[in-house]
């Protein structure tokens, strides 16, 4: 695509040296760059992508988006935002790839991994060739992609949905988080429904707030339908918790028609009569489309409104109830989330991704209500994240398990003993004895301690991590998997 043709969508953009320039792809790493590439300078966090634009035009660009004139031979496309500016361009070059498929989004503080693993497995069932894109990988196609986060930035994005058009996807379901929304990573990407699953407290270290957390995952539903002609007839979702108090807002600002589910107030899509064993979880649901009875593999309440964000979802895109039913009692888990550990143990171990105060509640108090006698809690606080969260989270693990295992989860490149301590503050202030937790920096260390002390009843829960399969310590990516050192440190303590 020539660079003039790309500036023309951006009208304040300037166009500084020959706007005939071919350009055959777009890059915004510098060691990515190849022949005949549009460069996009980005101001990062940690480094400045302008300062890189040398070494891409060594290696073949043509052409930079800059945000500042540089003293460079190759024609430049100077913009206010090239963040903002890389997403036009993106959808642009690859030929606004969203509106070729249906777009399902999903957004949230907890849920959106597994509520988009649903909706995938329920469109799969029903015919439509279904794309994925989240926190454990994106798949299409019989194929898989690991990720690096969970939502990708705009020009990965719009390349990996037109990959997908290409081979024949129909719909795509992907999280979208409030990372990606705040530095527009799906801007202009044209969604037919939008998600909200739960807002309670994370990330506090980037929003700052939980006002501003708050709306930046509100721009999901206020920018809803804006990128549709004034004439269209398409219609567009926003399928809301009634139960969150979040939703009012949004319901405020979106132009798209609000289907609302939920337990506690009313609303559109409603379950009732949840029941929770340690195998699995029943619900009644009545939605505007008939009623059912709805037995799922999956344990938790929280699972209940992850289902029902699916339900609704499914039943927008026209699948019926009972096969909906179906598809959802056939999915038995979500890697790394409430998945059962069996090493021939006498007691549970359950490994969770719960690294939010909101998660880790709502898993421990599924864990107490089918535990028979203690539950002994292994969890960590990310490093390099939101540092408010730790004393909270301390707190509630001490109240729901007998006793707690305060440990490392992806200390990154901050001293893990300090986020230990962060955790304890919680614990110190509220004047917890000694012997309802310990402190033990070394992970696989922690989950021996907790299955050594286990007796039959018991409930080893490893929470944070689910997944993951590293731990990441400064700089470094260690292998670490959850599952398999809790079952490692079985076979050591029945030795
Ligand atoms: C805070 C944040 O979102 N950071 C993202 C951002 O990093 P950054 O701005 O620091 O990038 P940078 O390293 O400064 O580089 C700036 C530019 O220079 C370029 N560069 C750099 C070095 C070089 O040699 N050559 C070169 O061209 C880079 O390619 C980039 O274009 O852009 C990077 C490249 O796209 C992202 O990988 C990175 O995500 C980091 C790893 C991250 O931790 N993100 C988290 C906070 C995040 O986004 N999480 C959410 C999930 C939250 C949830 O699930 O609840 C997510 O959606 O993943
Ligand atoms: N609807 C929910 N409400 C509250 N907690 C939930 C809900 N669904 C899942 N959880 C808890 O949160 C954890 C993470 O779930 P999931 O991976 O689906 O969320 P996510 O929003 O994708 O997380 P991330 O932001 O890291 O991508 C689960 O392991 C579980 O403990
Ligand atoms: N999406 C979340 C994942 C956290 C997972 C947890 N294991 C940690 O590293 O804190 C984040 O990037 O903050
Ligand atoms: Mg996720």
């Amino acid at each position: 695509m020539r660079l003039d043709q790309l500036a023309q969508q951006l009208i304040t953009a300037r166009l500084i040296g020959d706007g005939q320039t071919e350009c055959t792809g777009i890059e915004i790493d510098s060691r990515k760059v190849g022949t005949g590439d549009l460069f996009i300078c980005l101001p990062g966090f940690t480094v400045d992508g302008h300062d890189y634009a040398k070494q891409a035009e060594e290696q073949g660009a043509v052409a930079l988006v800059v945000e500042r004139e540089l003293d460079t031979q190759l024609p430049q496309l100077l913009v206010r935002d090239s963040r903002m500016a890389m997403a036009v361009l993106a959808n642009t070059f690859f030929d606004e790839p969203s509106r070729k498929m249906r777009m399902i989004g999903v957004t949230g503080t907890n849920g959106k991994t597994t509520t988009t693993y649903l909706i995938e497995r329920i469109m799969q069932d029903h015919g439509v060739n279904t794309g994925l894109i989240g926190t454990i990988q994106m798949r299409y196609d019989g194929e898989t992609f690991p990720m690096s986060g969970t939502t990708p930035e705009s020009l990965g994005l719009q390349r990996s949905l037109a990959d997908m058009v290409d081979r024949g996807v129909e719909c795509c379901v992907m999280e979208v988080s409030s990372h990606a929304l705040e530095q527009g990573r799906v801007k202009g990407t044209d969604y037919r429904t939008a998600i909200f699953t739960n807002l309670s407290q994370d990330h506090l270290d980037y929003h700052h707030s939980m006002e501003e957390y708050r709306a930046a995952k509100g721009l999901f539903f206020s920018r809803l339908g804006n990128a549709l002609p004034a004439d269209s007839s398409e219609r567009k979702y926003a399928v809301l918790n009634a139960d969150d108090d979040a939703s009012a807002e949004y319901m405020k600002v979106t132009s798209a028609e609000v289907i609302t589910y939920g337990v506690e107030r009313e609303c559109d899509v409603r379950a009732s009569d949840i029941r929770i064993t340690s195998t699995g979880t029943f619900f009644h649901v009545d939605t505007f489309k008939g009623s059912a009875d709805i037995q799922l593999r999956m344990v938790g309440k929280f699972n209940v409104y992850n289902a029902l964000a699916a339900i609704t979802a499914a039943l927008i895109e026209g699948v019926e109830l009972d096969r909906i039913k179906q598809s959802l009692e056939s999915v038995a888990g979500v890697d790394g989330r409430v998945e059962a550990v069996d090493a021939g143990q006498s007691f549970a171990i359950i490994v969770d991704y719960a690294h939010t105060p909101d998660g880790l509640e709502n898993v421990l108090k599924t864990v107490v209500e089918f535990a028979e006698k203690r539950v002994l809690c292994v969890f960590g606080c990310g490093g390099d994240r939101d540092r408010t969260k730790r004393p909270i989270m301390g707190r509630i693990a001490v109240k729901y398990s007998d006793i707690a295992y305060v440990t490392s989860d992806n200390p990154r490149t901050e001293d893990p003993d300090a986020i230990l301590k962060d955790i304890e503050a919680g614990l110190i202030e509220d004047g917890v004895e000694k012997a309802r937790y310990t402190l033990v920096v070394d992970r696989a260390e922690a989950i021996r301690l907790a299955v050594a002390e286990a007796r039959p009843g018991d409930v080893v829960l490893i929470a944070g991590k689910g997944h993951e399969t590293y731990q990441l310590v400064g700089k470094q990516v260690l292998d670490f998997d959850d599952r398999l050192v809790a079952a490692e440190a079985v076979r050591g303590v029945a030795k």
